[in-house]
């Protein structure tokens, strides 16, 4: 597509009107944001004609690949017949029960009701309402209290917010709402020093039953987590962690919730993410992958019997305008449908997954300042540390995270820092030759990262 602008005047321009999420305004404006204007299966190109392999799939939603040509052809097919139409007062249209038929399918048995909204934070935030909704309907209305975890990601609205563990996000806004509490991450490498990843596992579990206990599971509604959380850094579990936390969820009848927002449609090479870590949760939360980025959508998957209670209390009130948005149901079909009938989540599971996670622990183990490299289907990372015999992290969390992102950036190759974590999470199309490609330049740019550490007196 010609463009009209030169990467100055959209730079300028940009300055001028837009206020970017997550960013400090005036530190970006002074040197600019990058114009990415075009992408195709695992590449993005800039205005400035440079090429870059992302590692990241956009934010870890475009499971699909950029540059899909059937996709766009539903949207203008869908647009062209029914552009919009509310899902409210008794009304439907095929696009948005042609998708729900077919998510019923692909999901686990016992789940075939869902509840659309815009996105990943509106699914959380259903999800927070459906919970106290469900207690009330069973007559147990002071059971309103949900737990969710330190360092979890749940988005960015005031419930969203509240249920994710990020300190720097309550601070702003003063967060997080009431009803909401939170337990330490099952992160293994920093609070379980010395243990075995089975003992662990169930320890980080009991810290859920200690919550539960300390609020009175009389008045607990939910534990809501990540099956792996994603944004805090791709912190994986312990095997024993999700297994022990349902069982202590059934023991206390508190409802169980994965947000599945990055963990589903195949990113674990699963589905779901619960299917990794041998768990059912009773809700579970998505977005992301049900389009590919292609189209915002979430939807908030619940079980039959949670489904039932909502029913027996007549009216939930609550919904969005765009509620099952034609073009967006009809978007997130054909993306589903092909990440099945293509085999791409299979290929993830059989194939490029256990690939992927042999190369990268080839590849970054080695490496003096990097330690716990870990991943499962195409979702990966490893922690920069300051001391891998000590297991000692760096000062200042996060600089070094920060540097270390960049220099991936200027190579172009995108990754993702949180924290001292580097974490990828590529396009799930990616090849076995793009994974090679992917690994050799990042290889290249920690090779450069350590050089660095040492010439800064870092390390
Ligand atoms: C587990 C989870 N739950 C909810 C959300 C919120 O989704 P929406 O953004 O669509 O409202 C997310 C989103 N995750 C997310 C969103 C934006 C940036 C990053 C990052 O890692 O930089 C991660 C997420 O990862």
């Amino acid at each position: 597509m010609k463009h009209q602008r030169s990467t100055a005047q959209w730079r300028e321009m940009d300055a001028a009107h837009h206020l970017h999420p997550f960013t400090d305004t005036a530190s970006l404006n002074e040197q600019g944001v990058r114009m990415i204007t075009h992408a195709d299966g695992i590449y993005l190109w800039d205005s400035e004609g440079n090429k870059i392999l992302d590692g990241m799939a956009g934010l870890w939603c475009v499971n699909i690949g950029y540059g899909r040509k059937d996709l766009p052809e539903v949207a203008k097919r869908q647009m062209e017949e029914l552009a919009y139409y509310n899902t409210f007062f008794k009304t439907s249209h095929p696009a948005v029960v042609e998708l729900s038929h077919l998510l019923a399918e692909v999901a686990p048995k016992g789940f075939d009701h869902v509840f659309y909204t815009n996105s990943g934070s509106e699914s959380v935030d259903t999800m927070i309402r459906m919970v106290r909704r469900y207690w009330d309907v069973k007559g147990k209305p002071e059971k309103k209290t949900l737990i969710g975890r330190w360092n979890g990601y749940h988005g960015s609205t005031i419930g969203g917010a509240s249920l994710g563990g990020m300190s720097y996000m309550h601070e702003q806004g003063d967060l997080p709402i009431p009803g909401i509490v939170h337990v330490q991450q099952p992160w293994h490498y920093k609070y379980g020093k010395g243990m075995s990843a089975d003992e662990f596992g169930k320890l980080a579990a009991s810290w859920v039953e200690d919550k539960i206990l300390e609020v009175g599971a009389d008045k607990v509604a939910a534990f809501v987590g990540e099956p792996i959380q994603g944004a805090g850094g791709v912190i994986i579990p312990p095997a024993t962690y999700w297994p022990e936390v349902e069982r202590i969820c059934r023991k206390y009848d508190i409802l169980l919730v994965a947000d599945e927002v990055i963990c589903g449609f195949g990113r674990t090479g699963h589905w779901f993410g619960h299917q990794q870590f041998g768990f059912t949760p009773d809700i579970f939360t998505t977005a992301k992958g049900l389009s590919s980025g292609y189209m915002p959508i979430g939807a908030v998957f619940v079980n039959n019997e949670v489904a039932a209670t909502l029913a027996a209390g007549g009216d939930f009130n609550h919904g969005f305008t765009y509620s099952g948005h034609p073009v967006a149901a009809a978007v997130a079909h054909a993306n589903v449908k092909a990440l099945r009938d293509e085999g791409i989540v299979a290929a993830v599971h059989e194939d490029t997954g256990p690939y992927m996670q042999k190369r990268w622990r080839e590849a970054f183990s080695r490496f003096e300042h990097v330690d716990d490299v870990r991943g499962v289907g195409l979702i990966q990372a490893f922690t920069l540390v300051k001391d891998k015999a000590s297991q000692t992290l760096f000062d200042n969390w996060g600089e070094i995270g920060l540097m270390c992102r960049d220099i991936f950036f200027k190579h172009g190759l995108i990754m993702r820092a949180c924290g001292d974590h580097i974490v990828s999470a590529p396009p799930l199309i990616i090849s076995k030759d793009q994974i090679d490609e992917l690994i050799a330049t990042a290889v290249k740019c920690m090779e450069i990262f350590e050089q660095q550490l040492k010439e800064r007196g870092l390390a």
